[in-house]
Parts: C-alpha cells; structure tokens; sequence
C-alpha cells in the first residue's frame, strides 16, 4: 500500500506520522514544493522508526510527480493555513489554484488512486478536484467531518465529564464555522442520549464550541491546527487501505442524497478498499434538514467563485 501525502507543512507531516505510527502502510511518499522540506521531514520522521516501531518506509520528494507514480491513496494538504481572524473560505484564492494543479499532477502518475482533500476550503477544495479530474464520486474524499466530530466529542465529555471513549457524536454538514451540524439528537454517552446528563442550554454550548472548533485554536496557536487534522486523515487512508467497512462523516459529490445535488459537502460515508463505498443516509430532523440546506447554500456560494 503507497500513500502519497502532497504538503509537508504541520498537516502533512502530522498525517505522514500517524499514518507511519499506525503501521499499515508499506511506502509514504511526501512532496513539497519547498526545496528540500519533504525530505527533511520524510527523514526525521524515519529517524523515529526504531523509535516508535514502524516498517512503513517515508521518503520525500521536491515536486517530482514520478516519485508518488502509483499511489493507492493520495492526500492534498497543500495550500496556505488561515490566520486568526480569517475564515477558511478566505483561503480560496491561493488555495485554489494549487489543489487544482497538484490534482492533475496526481492522477497523471497514479490514475487509479483514490484521492482525499483536506486543503481548505475543503467541501469546494472537493468539488474543484471532481472538476478537473473527472475521476469517479468514490474516488474522491474531502477530509473535514473526522475531525469536526473528534472535536465535538472532545466538548461533549469535557461537558458531560465522561471519558472520551464513552462519548459517541458526528458533525455532518459544510467544514466551515457557520456550516457544520453536530448531531446533538444523535449523541450518546454509552448508548444513552446525551439529553439524559446534560441541559439543553448547555449542549447547544457544547454545539457553538464544536463549530468554531477551528478557529479556536487557530487564535491560539496563530496558525490552523494539525494533530488532530493529521490522525483525522490517518483513520480515513486506514479505513480504505484496510477495507475496514467503517462510517465517517466525509465530503462526498452528492446527486439527490439529502435533497442536495452538485455540490461536496459532508455526510455519512462507509470508507473501504474502494474509497467511498456507500452513502449513508440517515433520517434527519426537519431542524437538522434545515441546518443542512443552509449549509449548502453556504458551500455552494463558495463554488460559485471557482474559476471552472
Ligand atoms: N480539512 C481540514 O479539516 C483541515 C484541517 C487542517 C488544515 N487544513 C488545511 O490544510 C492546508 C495545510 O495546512 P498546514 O497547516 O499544513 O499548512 P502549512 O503551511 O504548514 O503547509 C502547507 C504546505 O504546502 C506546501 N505547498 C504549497 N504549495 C504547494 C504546491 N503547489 N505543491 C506542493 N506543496 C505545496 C507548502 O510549501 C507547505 O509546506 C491549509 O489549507 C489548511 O487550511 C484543513
Ligand atoms: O480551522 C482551520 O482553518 C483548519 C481546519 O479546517 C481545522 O478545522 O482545523
């Protein structure tokens, strides 16, 4: 199994890390446009092998496309992080361009790679890659409600004072601080609705936390975030590379799933060996439908500056 993670920036190489550490894959080909940034992070990673106990062999490459040539999976994390006080849909300008050149860059060498975008603004950084690839809906995966969730279920135990592994919840929805959903009807702390441990008020704190997530700590850290970003990326290339047959909530084209067409948003996905192998669609509430639909209108005003 060879991955290909483009951008060996803080997401990148974070991503690189877990997906070495978990030790699923046999080759993890970083590339940078930076002159010599790839290789020095592909190495130092290396240097943690005997460390941390990992086979999985990293190399680095300065922008040279044959080096990744027949990746199973390749990962778009190039592209500027927002500042704080920016929203990511700011970023659509430089970001654009670059995730549609390294896309095409991508699939001249491996055609047969399943592709997942994390550059953001991810949901159209998504659609842009169906744009000019042409590759099948199954193929592509924008990378963003792992994460929201993983953020969502940090707030609800920090709320309920649980465990984190007692805490199950998902964000659907646009990656945007104004366009996620956490199902709070959905959440449960073993099996039991959260409604049951906490009040409405407080949840719907737990909810505003969840999506501002982002921007929290990228006011903190003067940059966007990456550990959580980089394991988000590594449980989805494990799930394709491991046929695990697992649901996440990704950015997937849909064509009437959740009355919404022509547009890469979030949603529930089974990811196995085939990338997305199914979309999941789950009974909302005519409040959820709602939030999904302002969502989208969201997403799509985004598109609409895409130069296609
Ligand atoms: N979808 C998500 O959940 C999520 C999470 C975190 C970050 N992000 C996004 O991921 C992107 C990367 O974030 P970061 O913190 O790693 O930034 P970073 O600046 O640390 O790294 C980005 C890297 O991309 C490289 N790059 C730029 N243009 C390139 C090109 N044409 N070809 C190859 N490499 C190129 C840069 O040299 C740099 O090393 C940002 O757009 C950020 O907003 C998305
Ligand atoms: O917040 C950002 O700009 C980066 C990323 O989308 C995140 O959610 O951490």
């Amino acid at each position: 199994m060879k991955v290909t993670v483009v951008g060996a920036g803080a997401v990148g190489a974070s991503c690189a890390e877990y997906i070495a550490i978990k030790n699923f894959a046999s080759e993890v080909v970083i590339l940078d446009i930076k002159e010599g940034f790839a290789e020095g992070k592909a190495m130092d990673l290396m240097q943690t092998a005997s460390l941390n106990g990992f086979d999985t062999k990293i190399t680095g490459s300065t922008n040279d496309y044959s080096k990744t040539a027949n990746s199973d999976i390749c990962v778009i994390t190039s592209g500027i992080p927002r500042k704080p006080g920016m929203t990511r849909e700011e970023l659509i300008g430089i970001n654009a361009g670059i995730v549609k050149m390294v896309s095409s860059s991508l699939i001249d060498h491996s055609p047969n790679t399943i592709i997942i975008v994390v550059s953001n603004p991810m949901d159209t950084m998504t659609y842009l890659v169906h744009k000019t690839t042409g590759l099948p809906k199954n193929r592509i995966i924008g990378m963003g409600g792992a994460l929201d969730s993983a953020r969502f279920k940090y707030r609800l135990a920090e709320a309920l004072g649980a465990p984190i592994s007692d805490v199950d919840g998902m964000v659907i929805g646009g990656h945007s601080d104004k366009g996620m959903v956490p199902l709070t009807r959905l959440a449960t702390r073993n099996s039991v609705p959260v409604s049951e441990f906490i009040s409405e008020e407080r949840l719907q704190q737990v909810l505003e936390d969840t999506k501002v997530g982002g921007a929290t700590l990228t006011g903190l850290l003067g940059t966007s975030a990456w550990y959580a970003p980089g394991a988000a990326v590594s449980g989805l290339v494990q799930a394709i590379a491991c046929d695990q047959q697992k649901i996440f909530p990704c950015s997937t084209l849909l064509e009437g799933e959740y009355g919404l067409n022509d547009l890469c948003i979030g949603v529930p996905v089974v990811l196995g060996k085939n990338g997305i192998e199914k979309i999941v669609e789950i009974k909302l509430s005519d409040a959820e439908k709602a939030q999904m639909q302002e969502s989208a209108k969201g997403v799509k005003a985004t598109n609409a500056l895409l130069e296609l």
